[in-house]
This record gives structure tokens, sequence and C-alpha cells, in this order.
């Protein structure tokens, strides 16, 4: 069977995106998955997405990491956003799908906003924050960013959480409303050059700790650069939005 496919990438978080609205790919098949984000053997991807058909929404989004296994991705949904209006599925607003839920997003001047999931359980401990934002993430502020050992600790921490784990966050603050991120990613097992649903924690836990007094918040990533806002009350963040691009890098087709 020839797989037609589409490599896309939101500040350097790339995906192999699968049109499934025909519901052809064999989803079940973990190794296929691992297959084709596998660097030397496949196409090459932190993650899979497939876009499928929805009774109540312009379409679903399916995430797996490149092990295989399944969660939500915000730089993956912002992707599926843009793939989506390539597809002709929507225009320049659309409401979709996730595992995590309902999400609305619009694309203007080439950067899409997505709205993230509220957040209310916040773990402020000693040295780091957790919480859930679409998936789990670890937040832990660091004093020297670029000489870090982001993979050897994200390693270990991603490991101290119950199953599934957790992301993990390195952080450094750079004034009162930017952030520079380093992020291990469970599931892809090393540090990729972004993460949304993981700045996303850092801009909530920044917020939570009184690292910034700002609701507009700027992480740069190793890919690019990427932009959180949100609403607070009583600790209770919502409005949540994660904004950056997404762009097509190009289509391709591969034998499984
Ligand atoms: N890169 C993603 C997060 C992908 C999922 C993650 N590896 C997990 O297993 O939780 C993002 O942009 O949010």
């Amino acid at each position: 069977m020839d797989l037609t496919f589409y490599k896309y990438q939101g500040t350097g978080n790339d995906f192999v995106m699968i049109d499934n609205r025909a519901k052809k790919f064999p989803k079940e098949n973990v190794s296929m998955i691992s297959y084709l984000a596998d660097r030397h053997f496949g196409v090459g991807a932190d993650g899979i997405i497939l876009i499928e058909n929805d009774d109540q929404f312009d379409f679903k989004m399916i995430y797996f990491n490149a092990d295989g296994s399944q969660t939500f991705c915000g730089n993956g949904a912002r992707c599926a956003v843009a793939f989506a209006k390539q597809l002709e599925i929507i225009k320049d607003k659309t409401t979709f799908w996730a595992v995590d839920g309902e999400h609305f997003a619009e694309i203007k001047n080439n950067l899409i906003s997505l709205q993230m999931i509220n957040v209310d359980d916040i773990k402020v401990n000693e040295n780091s924050v957790f919480m859930y934002t679409g998936t789990q993430h670890h937040v832990e502020l660091v004093d020297e960013l670029n000489e870090y050992p982001v993979f050897e600790n994200g390693k270990k921490i991603r490991y101290s959480y119950n199953d599934p784990g957790s992301n993990v966050n390195f952080v450094q603050q750079i004034n009162n409303n930017t952030f520079r991120v380093r992020t291990y990613e469970k599931g892809v097992e090393n540090e990729t050059l972004a993460c949304g649903t993981g700045v996303t924690a850092v801009a909530i836990a920044m917020h939570k700790m009184n690292r910034t007094n700002s609701n507009h918040v700027s992480l740069p990533v190793e890919g690019g650069n990427l932009e959180v806002s949100f609403t607070e009350n009583n600790g209770i963040y919502t409005n949540v939005f994660l904004k950056g691009p997404a762009k097509f890098v190009f289509k391709g087709s591969i034998s499984l």
C-alpha cells in the first residue's frame, strides 16, 4: 500500500500529517506509526497526526508520539489546523475535536492561535510545578539554559512521575514576560525544538509563581517563538491561547 502524507512543522516540532477521512490508515498498528516517525528508516517526525471526519465538529485530530503512544499536542494541533485549511475542510476559523476535548482555533497573518483547555489543578512543589495542559508537564527554572543537560535530566525527571510519566520543561527567565524554554518530550524520548503544551504550562507556572504579572507571555524556544495568553481568576486559567507559526514543508508518498 502507498500512503500519501504531508510534512508540517510548528517552530521545529515536526509532524507527518495523514488525511484519514476515508479511514484507510491502520491506526492500531503502533509499529507502522513508529516506522513513519523514524528519522533513519521512515519519513521522520516527532509525531504522526491523523485528520478524520467528526459528526459535531469540523474535524477530529488524532495524535501519536513517535513511539506510537497517544495524547494531545499543541504544536501538532496548530499544524492540524493549517492542514485542514490546505485540505479545504475549513477556512480561517474552526472548532475541532481532540483527545482532550473541543478546541477553537483561528488563522491570522500566517499565525495559528489555538485555544487550549482550562487549567485549574496546578501542583507547586519546592523546585518545580506540575500541571496538565492536554498532556502532563513538569516545569523547572534553571540558571544557564544553554549549557543545561536537558536530555540527561529530562529523562530522569520524566520517569519520576507515575505512568504515563511527564514531559519536562527547563526554563530561563529573560524579562518580566519572556521565558526561554527547552523541553524533553516523553514519547519522543528526546529534546524537541518546541513543545506547545509545554510552553503553555510554562506561561501558567510562571504566572502562578509570581515570576510574571503579565497575562501575555513570550516563549522563545529552540525552533522559533511562541506566545501564550490567558485570563486568571482565583487560580483558574481560562481563555488560554497558544499562538505561533505552522508551516507545510512537503508532500510525499511512502510504501507500507
Ligand atoms: N510537542 C507537543 C507535545 C506532544 C506530546 C508529548 N510528547 C506527550 O507525550 O505528552 C506539543 O506541542 O504540545
